[in-house]
């Protein structure tokens, strides 16, 4: 069985023609909690990988994939695991990390038996994962609800108000070269990361989850004048390539979490968009 899927990077003069479909086909994750398998998004874009898994039955393992042609996944690279669903553990090399929900372990280069459980298949955990390559083994480390770095963002006026959440950043663990968090929108607000950003330096991955029913985000990707719009459901993540910027708009209020790769460690490091300049 073929366990994941590769996507190639995109330049943006090919981007600019690209109808909805072809925007779709290169930057939309859809169903990215899968039900006891692991499936992963394996992209040219700093070679970040993505998937999500809900064990219900089953105790998941995560296993190598044709693509890395190594003797375990994480043989060359780091993984960060976000739990957004009800507790679960994650089994590595004998030693059992208990997460809650919104808790997050990072598991440094080298690790090699690695399982995903939940505690209970009535409210199953949902472990959210992103994989990049590592050239050294650091090591693991469970981010607890008391460790995260939480910062408020925007305000009501300019329907922008949110509160990010740093899991795994440089200041809390040492990591060759993934970041992750996780950004909650406030009640009545409804943009992400505006003022729009981009950072060349870094490829990053948006996963939408808490979208109410019925609702949906707008992502917008592109270059700061060249922009385009993808619109997302509920527990579907989209590819920035390091050229685009990324911010979102729900009709509801809406939590998501990145993760991003690349050349540096400096989460400060965006190029931030003037909102008129935008096109
Ligand atoms: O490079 C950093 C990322 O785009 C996010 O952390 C931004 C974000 O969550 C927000 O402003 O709402
Ligand atoms: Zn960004």
């Amino acid at each position: 069985m073929k366990n994941y899927k590769t996507v190639y990077a995109s330049s943006p003069e090919a981007v600019k023609k690209y109808d909805t479909q072809n925007l779709r086909d290169e930057f939309l994750i859809q169903d990215v909690m899968k039900k006891d398998e692991l499936n992963w998004v394996y992209t040219h874009y700093d070679r970040f990988m993505v998937a999500g898994v809900v064990p219900i039955e089953k105790v998941v393992k995560l296993e190598t994939i044709d693509a890395l042609k190594s003797n375990f996944f994480l043989e060359r690279r780091e993984l960060g695991i976000i739990n957004i669903g009800g507790s679960g553990i994650v089994k590595v090399d004998g030693k059992d990390y208990q997460l809650d929900n919104k808790e997050a372990l990072y598991l440094g280069q080298g690790n090699k038996d690695v399982t995903f459980k939940s505690i209970s298949s009535k409210s199953p955990a949902q472990f959210y994962l992103n994989s990049t390559p590592a050239h050294k083994a650091f090591p693991n480390k469970k981010i607890g609800k008391e460790d995260v770095e939480v910062i408020g963002l925007g305000s009501p006026e300019t329907a922008n108000a949110r509160t990010l959440r740093k899991y795994i950043v440089n200041s809390i663990v040492d990591v060759c070269q993934l970041q992750m968090g996780m950004t909650s929108i406030k009640i009545g607000s409804s943009w992400n990361t505006m003022p729009a950003h981009v950072h060349d330096r870094r490829m990053e991955v948006y996963f939408y989850f808490e979208v109410p029913e019925g609702q949906a985000v707008c992502h917008f990707m592109g270059q700061p004048n060249e922009t385009r719009h993808i619109w997302m459901g509920n527990n579907e993540a989209v590819i920035s390539p390091p050229w685009s910027i990324h911010a979102g708009s729900g009709t509801s209020n809406y939590s998501f979490i990145w993760g991003m790769a690349g050349e540096n460690l400096d989460y400060s490091d965006m190029d931030v968009c003037k909102i008129n300049e935008l096109r």
